[in-house]
């Protein structure tokens, strides 16, 4: 199988069978002090998000923080934005270790993510998560989009497993049962196979010993200088083809 990575990637030990995972776990980037503080920025904002909607507010109250919040946010939404290291999505990073901090579900200094934390091993995905109150859908239950979105960064990763990197052509969820708010959830996805560019994964999530959704997605492995053309378009300056930081 062509080992599709793009140039100066070095195949890591492991899943014997298949091409050596695309992607094999959160890259050894230094956490400076900077993206430390990025963290506990998202972290604050993530608990005011939660705070916002679940507690209970006198009309004073909301009156005296809804003016405190939006004069923050006026003061920051003047700031010109940063050019950033890393990728949002592991399925599409050309780095064989990514850095996932803006993922709108992976990351940590992505205060809109839960954050689920993704553990990697040569055969199969694991995330683990708890669903706060901003991700209610049913009553006491999470949202189901929530549960597509895990999933998709869930199998995205297994994929890489093939050995190749690509994006969702389509991701088809069962949900057999309710998946509840503030328990610990553990996704799960694994590599089916793989025929040529097409690359089909399995997933499922349980809460304890049940299994509330199970899920299969069809990745396709992508040219990686679709992605340089993507990152230029976000105004990156990108050299060479491969779209790598
Ligand atoms: C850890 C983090 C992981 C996160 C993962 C998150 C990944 C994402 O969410 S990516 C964002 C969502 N996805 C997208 O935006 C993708 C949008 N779609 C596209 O860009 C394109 O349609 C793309 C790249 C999927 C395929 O396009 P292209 O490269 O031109 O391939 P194309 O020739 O159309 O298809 C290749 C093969 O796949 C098949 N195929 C493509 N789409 C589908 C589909 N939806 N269902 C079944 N088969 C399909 C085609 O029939 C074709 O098969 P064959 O070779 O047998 O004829």
């Amino acid at each position: 199988m062509p080992d599709e990575r793009p140039p100066g990637r070095t195949a890591p030990p492991g899943a014997s069978g298949w091409a050596a995972p695309f992607i094999t776990g959160e890259a050894d980037v230094e956490l400076t002090p900077h993206r430390l503080e990025k963290r506990r920025l998202a972290a604050a904002v993530r608990r005011i998000v939660d705070a916002a909607i679940s507690m209970d507010l006198s009309a004073d109250e909301v009156t005296s923080l809804a003016d405190r919040l939006d004069a923050m946010a006026s003061e920051l939404s003047d700031r010109p934005a940063a050019a950033y290291e890393g990728f949002a999505e592991a399925a599409t990073s050309p780095w064989a270790d990514g850095f996932f901090d803006r993922s709108p579900v992976l990351g940590e200094a992505n205060a809109l993510a839960p954050p689920i934390r993704l553990e990697f091993s040569p055969d199969r995905i694991v995330g683990r998560v708890v669903f706060g109150a901003a991700y209610e859908g049913p009553p006491s239950c999470v949202h189901g989009g929530w549960i597509a979105a895990a999933f998709d960064e869930v199998l995205g990763a297994a994929q890489s497993i093939s050995g190749a990197g690509g994006m969702t052509a389509y991701l088809k969820v069962d949900y057999r049962a309710p998946t509840p708010l503030h328990e610990e959830l553990v996704f799960e996805g694994e590599l089916a196979r793989r025929e040529g560019r097409k690359i089909f994964t399995t997933g499922r999530v349980r809460h304890g010993d049940l299994v509330t959704a199970e899920a299969e997605a069809l990745f396709i492995s992508i040219d990686f200088s679709r992605f340089a053309e993507m990152r230029r378009a976000r105004g990156d300056e990108v050299e060479g083809t491969t779209g790598d930081a």
